[in-house]
C-alpha cells in the first residue's frame, strides 16, 4: 500500500451483462498529479470513474483511494466530483452562485440557513479560487456554460478536497474560455496541491496543461507523461493529437 498514491487501480475488469467494457486496467495517480484520461465514445472512461467513486461495484481487481480499498473508504469529503451534466440549469433556476456553492457544505452543516461565518468565508474563498467573485449574487441560470462549470468546481472545492475528478468539464465551454478554464485547473493543481483527474475528448488544450495522460479503449493503451504521449506518433494520431499540432502550426503563421 502506497500512501503517496491518490488513486491506485489494479487489474480492474468490468462488464455490463456479458459485454466487457474494461479489461485488466492498472493505473495509479500520485498525490499532486494532473491526469488527462482520454478515449473515444464508449471506451469505458465513465465506467472507470464510477468504479473509482464506488458508484459501481467492483467485479474484479482492486481500487484504492489514498491507500484504502474503495469499498472501505469513508472520507468522501476528500474527493470532489464534477460531472459533464453539471451545467444544465435553465435561466430561471432560482439560486445564486453563493447558494449553489454553499450546497457543497451541506454534508457538513445540514442546511443552508445554518451556515456560520466560517462556512460563509469558505464559500467566498472557493468562489474566488475559480474567479467568479464578480458573479457571487447572480443567478446560476444566467451564466454561460463555462461560468456554470466554474461554479460547480467551486461547489466541489468548498469542502477542501484533496482529489478532484472532472468528467468532460469543457463540454459547453466556448473555445476562447477553455484555455482560461485550464489555467484555473493548473492553478488549483500547482498552488493548492489538489490532485486532478480529468476525463476529456479535448486532446488539444488538454496536453498543454496536464502532467500525465492515460489512453483508454477497453484496454489501457498508454499511461505516461505528456511529453512521451506527444512523442508517440501512433498514439497521438489515434487519440487526435495531430489535430492540435496542425492548429498550433497554423496559429504561428502556417510555417
Ligand atoms: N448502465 C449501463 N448498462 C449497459 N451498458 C452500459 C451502461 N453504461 C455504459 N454502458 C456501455 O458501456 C460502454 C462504456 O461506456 P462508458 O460510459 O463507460 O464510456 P465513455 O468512454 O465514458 O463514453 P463517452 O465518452 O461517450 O461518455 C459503452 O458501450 C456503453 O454503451
Amino acid at each position: 500500500m502506497n500512501q503517496e498514491e491518490a488513486i491506485s487501480i489494479k487489474g480492474v475488469s468490468f462488464q455490463y451483462g456479458n459485454r466487457a467494457v474494461l479489461e485488466d486496467i492498472s493505473l495509479s495517480i500520485p498525490k499532486g498529479g494532473f491526469l488527462g484520461l482520454v478515449g473515444p465514445n464508449g471506451s469505458g472512461k465513465s465506467t472507470l470513474i464510477k468504479l473509482v467513486l464506488g458508484l459501481l461495484p467492483l467485479q474484479s481487481g482492486e481500487v484504492r483511494l489514498f491507500g484504502e480499498q474503495v469499498n472501505k473508504f469513508r472520507k468522501w469529503d476528500k474527493i470532489g466530483f464534477v460531472s459533464q451534466k453539471a451545467n444544465s440549469f435553465n435561466s430561471g433556476f432560482p439560486a445564486t452562485v453563493f447558494e449553489v456553492v454553499s450546497m457543497g457544505l451541506y454534508g457538513k452543516v445540514g442546511l443552508f440557513r445554518f451556515l456560520n461565518r466560517n462556512h460563509k468565508q469558505k464559500v467566498r474563498e472557493a468562489i474566488e479560487q475559480v474567479g467568479m467573485t464578480d458573479y457571487i449574487h447572480q443567478n446560476i441560470g444566467e451564466l454561460s456554460g463555462g461560468q456554470q462549470q466554474r461554479v460547480f468546481i467551486a461547489r466541489a472545492l468548498v469542502s477542501e478536497p484533496e482529489l478532484l475528478i472532472l468528467d468532460e468539464p469543457t463540454v459547453g465551454v466556448d473555445v476562447t474560455n477553455v484555455r482560461q478554464f485550464y489555467d484555473m485547473l493548473v492553478h488549483l493543481n500547482q498552488e493548492r496541491g489538489i490532485t486532478l483527474v480529468m476525463v476529456t475528448h479535448d486532446i488539444g488544450a488538454m496536453t498543454d496543461h496536464v502532467t500525465d495522460v492515460a489512453c483508454l479503449n477497453k484496454h489501457l493503451h498508454f499511461h505516461g507523461n505528456t511529453a512521451d504521449f506527444a512523442a508517440n506518433q501512433d498514439l497521438s494520431s489515434m487519440y487526435g493529437h495531430d489535430v492540435h499540432l496542425l492548429t498550433h502550426n497554423h496559429s504561428h503563421g502556417g510555417h
